[in-house]
C-alpha cells in the first residue's frame, strides 16, 4: 500500500470502524495509533477486525481459511492470477496490502464509504452499495508455478505435494483455463457481491498481478421444512450425497486440514484446492434416456437413492443383483468408480453457464468442480479411478485446470499467507 492509500485510509476510518479495530499480535508488532483514524499498524500493515455485527458475515480470522467448510453459497467468482511483481518482499507486501482490504469485503464494507472527490477515479468501484456482506468468503491459494519463479526466491518453501496436475485420460484443458500463479475464490450469496470482492482486489493490486483466467458459477439448495437438501447439478442429480461433513472436526482433520508434518511446515491448517472446468454436453445427455442416465451415475435421478434402493442415503452395495442377475449398479458408474478408492476429498462445486461454445452453438455450461483434500494425491487417486471407463465421460469434457495450496487461516494482526513467508 502507498503512502497516499493509507493517508486516505486513516482518514476515512469511521468511529464504528475505529470500535473494530484491533491490535497486533503477540509476536511483538508494532502497533501504532495514528492520526484521527487510529487504524492499528504491523510492519507497515493495516489491521482491521471483523465485524461482528455486520449481517450476513462470515469470519475472516481464524484457524482456517474461510471459504472450505463454511456453509456453502448460492454464487463463485473464481479467479486465478499471474503475479507481475519481481521480488519476495513485493509478494509479501501484496497479501498485506490484500488482509484489511479483504476484512472490509467480508464485513460488506466497501473500500471506502462515499467518493472522495470528483478528479480522482472512486477507491472502491461501487457496484455493491446497499448489499450486506452476503456471507461472502475469500479463499487465498498459491500455484506450482509461484515456486518456479526464480525472482521471488521461494523454491525451498514449495511443499513436495504442490505440482501441476498430470494429463488424465480425456482431457482436453485449454491453457486459457489452467494454472496461475495466485488463486481468490469468492464465495457469497450474492453474485454481485462475489464479483465485487475479486474485482476490488485485483484493481487495488493493479500493476503487482495480473488475471489469467476467471469462472463463475452458481448452486441452488432446495429445502424441506426448512432442512437444506443436497443440491442438483446441470444433469438435476443430487451432486453431493457421499461427501465428507464440514461439521466433522474428526471428518476435516482426515480429509481436508493439513496436520503438522504432513506437508510443509506452512501449510499447516492449510489444505489444496483443485479446481476443473468440466463441460457437461447438455444436448447430448437430453437425447438420452432416464435409465440411460441413472446407469450413468449409478443413482436414481429424482431420489438420488442407489439404483434398486428407494431413499438418497440408503446404504450403497456395488453387489446387489436385479431379478436377472445384473448388479443394479453398473460397474462402470461414475458412483462405482469413484468409490473403488479409499481416498475421499470434500467436494464444493457450482455449475456454470458461459454463453456458447463458438464452433458448435452447443451451451458452454457444466461443473466448476472444487475439491478440498490435504494432499492433491487423494483427487488425483480418484480422477485416475474414474479413468476412461467412466459412463459420464460421454457426457463431459474436463476444459480447465488448476491447482493451489491454500493458506492456513489468519490470526488478528498476521495477514494472509504470513505463515508462507516465515515458517520453514
Ligand atoms: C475426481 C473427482 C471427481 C470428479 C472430477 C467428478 C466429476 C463429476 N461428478 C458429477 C456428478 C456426481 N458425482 C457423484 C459422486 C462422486 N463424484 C466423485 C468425484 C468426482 N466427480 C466422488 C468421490 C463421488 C462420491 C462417490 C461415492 O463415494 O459414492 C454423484 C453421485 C451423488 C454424490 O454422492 O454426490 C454425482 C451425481 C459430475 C456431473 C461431474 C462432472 C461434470
Ligand atoms: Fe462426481
Amino acid at each position: 500500500m502507498t503512502e497516499k492509500d493509507e493517508k486516505w485510509l486513516e482518514k476515512k476510518i469511521s468511529r464504528r470502524h475505529m470500535l473494530k479495530i484491533t491490535g497486533a499480535s503477540a509476536a511483538g508488532a508494532a502497533v501504532l495509533a495514528s492520526g484521527m483514524g487510529g487504524v492499528a499498524k504491523a510492519f507497515g500493515f493495516d489491521i482491521l477486525d471483523d465485524d461482528q455485527t455486520a449481517e450476513n458475515k462470515v469470519l475472516f480470522y481464524g484457524k482456517h481459511q474461510s471459504g472450505i467448510t463454511t456453509d456453502t453459497t448460492t454464487h463463485i467468482y473464481f479467479a486465478s492470477l499471474n503475479v507481475l511483481v519481481e521480488s519476495q518482499s513485493e509478494l509479501q507486501d501484496l497479501f498485506k496490502m490484500w488482509t484489511p482490504l479483504a476484512v472490509r469485503l467480508m464485513n460488506g464494507e466497501r473500500l471506502e464509504e462515499s467518493s472522495q472527490g470528483v478528479f480522482t477515479p472512486p477507491k472502491d468501484t461501487g457496484e455493491s452499495a446497499g448489499l450486506d456482506a452476503a456471507n461472502l468468503t475469500v479463499t487465498f491459494g498459491v500455484g506450482p508455478s509461484l515456486f518456479d519463479n526464480n525472482k521471488l526466491g521461494l523454491g525451498s518453501k514449495r511443499p513436495t505435494e504442490l505440482t501441476e496436475l498430470p494429463h488424465f485420460s480425456k482431457d482436453q484443458i485449454d491453457d486459457k483455463f489452467a494454472g496461475g500463479d495466485i488463486c481468490i475464490q469468492a464465495c457469497a450469496d450474492d453474485p454481485q457481491v462475489a464479483f465485487h470482492a475479486v474485482r476490488n482486489l485485483v484493481r487495488a493490486a493493479t500493476g503487482k498481478v495480473t488475471l489469467k483466467w476467471t469462472q463463475t458459477g452458481f448452486t441452488s439448495t432446495p429445502k424441506v421444512k426448512d432442512k437444506k437438501e443436497t443440491p442438483r447439478n446441470l444433469f438435476a442429480f443430487k451432486d453431493g450425497t457421499v461427501n465428507p461433513s464440514p461439521k466433522s472436526a474428526a471428518d476435516m482433520k482426515e480429509v481436508v486440514w493439513v496436520q503438522p508434518n504432513e506437508s510443509t511446515g506452512w501449510m499447516t491448517n492449510g489444505t489444496y484446492l483443485v479446481v476443473r472446468k468440466i463441460q457437461m454436453h447438455l444436448e447430448t445427455w437430453d437425447r438420452t434416456s432416464l435409465q440411460g442416465q441413472e446407469a450413468t451415475f449409478g443413482r436414481h435421478r429424482d431420489s438420488g437413492a442407489p439404483i434398486g434402493k428407494k431413499k438418497e442415503f440408503d446404504e450403497v452395495d456395488l453387489n446387489a443383483k436385479d431379478a436377472s442377475g445384473n448388479p443394479h449398479i453398473p460397474a462402470d458408474s461414475h458412483m462405482a468408480l469413484a468409490r473403488k478408492v479409499k481416498d475421499r476429498i470434500l467436494r464444493r462445486g457450482f455449475s456454470y453457464s458461459s454463453g456458447l461454445i463458438d464452433e458448435t452453438g452447443a451451451y458452454d455450461a457444466g461443473l466448476l468442480f472444487i475439491s478440498f483434500q490435504k494432499n492433491p494425491k487423494q483427487f488425483i487417486n480418484i480422477q485416475n479411478a474414474l479413468g476412461r471407463a467412466d459412463k459420464l465421460n460421454e457426457y463431459i469434457t474436463h476444459r480447465g485446470s488448476g491447482i493451489f495450496a491454500c493458506f492456513p487461516g489468519i490470526q488478528k494482526g498476521s495477514y494472509i499467507g504470513e505463515k508462507l513467508f516465515n515458517v520453514l
